[in-house]
């Protein structure tokens, strides 16, 4: 399979429909989840020449954690819905790419099971605070205990967004013998496992004085997920995050906001270099890459890609999708005339 569109094709032939429309699915009307795509593909490219060099280099580093090259594992839910290997599988394939996994605090495996079958692997954690802090709090231990190396707090979710699809196949729990594991045996009712609790772990109240409450309570980076408005972004760097990850959740919260290539300018402004931007959202091929690059991403994340290299071929599949963006971006790259991801400048995307 030679593009991300044909592993969405294996993936949906293999998985139960509703289990295909909650991956692919966004809210409402979807029309930020085609955006986000098709905002890329309206941005034009003026590549430099005859700035050949011997050896391209895609490596970076990113709040001290090595990387490969700039494109991350964005944090998805549930992926032994999508293979029986679930995350053990992502996480394999994701450290023999030696690229950084943001591991869902939804996962379907516990986060000491997935960093003890990727010794090796970048491993960071996507945190939804709850009303609990000590049951928040707990959550943070276990995932430093396993060694994760930096906390990714989702903030575009005061709520759940309103997905349709999910609505129309009542897809509301995951079958048996599925869990949220991280959710599991801490906290007063909080056995973890069904749609039900899952909807209970977003919180309405989440506001900056917990991002400073998590900041006293850790003292791995913090980062924010979800960002789209420059202000926030500015706020963001006074409250002393660590980094920025410019993302709409995948077209799949409030359906009609813009799309994450469109507002990146305004908020690598913003940051103006204080902390990392990372961008996710519409990943799809190589060019999307160096487009988020140019415009002022350190790295950009991908979300259903992973889970479409999953559902077709487990850890082979993923592996597939990750070298695939790879080679996809490093073509785009040298056509470019760069040879390093900070090569890429603002000045060769034209809208
Ligand atoms: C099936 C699915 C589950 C997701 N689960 C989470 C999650 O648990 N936590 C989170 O912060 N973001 C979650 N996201 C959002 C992704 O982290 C990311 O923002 C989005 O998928 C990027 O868009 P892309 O799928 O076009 O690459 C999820 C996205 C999808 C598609
Ligand atoms: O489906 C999602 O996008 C998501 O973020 C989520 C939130 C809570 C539980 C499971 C997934």
């Amino acid at each position: 399979m030679r593009t991300i569109a044909e592993f969405e094709a294996a993936a949906r032939e293999r998985l139960d429909p509703a289990h295909y429309d909650y991956f692919a699915g966004g809210a409402q009307d979807e029309i930020t989840l085609r955006e986000n795509e098709t905002a890329f593909q309206r941005l034009r490219l003026l590549p430099r020449v005859l700035r050949g060099g011997d050896k391209r280099d895609l490596s970076l580093t990113l709040l001290g954690a090595p990387s490969s090259m700039p494109i991350l594992v964005a944090p998805t839910a549930f992926h032994r819905l999508a293979h029986p290997d679930g995350e053990l599988a992502t996480a394999r394939a994701a450290a023999r790419a030696g690229t950084i996994m943001i591991v869902s605090m939804a996962a379907t495996t516990a986060i000491e099971d997935i960093a003890a079958a990727a010794p090796d692997l970048g491993l960071w954690f996507q945190l939804y605070l709850q009303p609990d802090l000590e049951f928040t709090e707990a959550i943070v231990r276990r995932a430093e205990n396993a060694g994760v190396r930096a906390f990714v707090v989702t903030v575009d979710s005061p709520v759940l967004g309103r997905r349709e699809r999910d609505d129309r196949n009542a897809f509301h729990d995951l079958p048996p013998g599925l869990a949220v594991e991280n959710l599991r045996d801490i906290g007063e009712n909080r056995s973890g496992g069904t749609a039900s609790h899952v909807r209970d772990i977003v919180m309405s109240a989440l506001n900056w004085d917990h991002i400073a409450w998590l900041r006293s309570k850790t003292k791995l980076p913090v980062l924010i997920k979800g960002v789209l408005h420059a202000e926030d972004a500015r706020l963001a760097v006074h409250h002393g995050v660590a980094g920025i990850v410019v993302s709409n959740h995948g077209g799949r919260q409030l359906d009609t906001v813009a799309a994450t290539i469109d507002v990146l300018p305004e908020i690598a402004a913003a940051v103006g270099g204080a902390v990392p931007v990372l961008l996710d959202g519409g990943i799809r091929r190589g060019t999307d890459v160096v487009k988020a690059l140019a415009l002022g991403a350190d790295a950009v994340g991908v979300g259903r890609p992973v889970v479409w290299g999953l559902a077709a071929g487990g850890r082979e599949g993923v592996t597939q999708v990750l070298e695939l963006l790879r080679e996809d971006f490093d073509q785009a790259l040298a056509l470019c005339g760069g040879r390093r991801p900070a090569d890429l400048t603002p000045d060769q995307v034209r809208r």
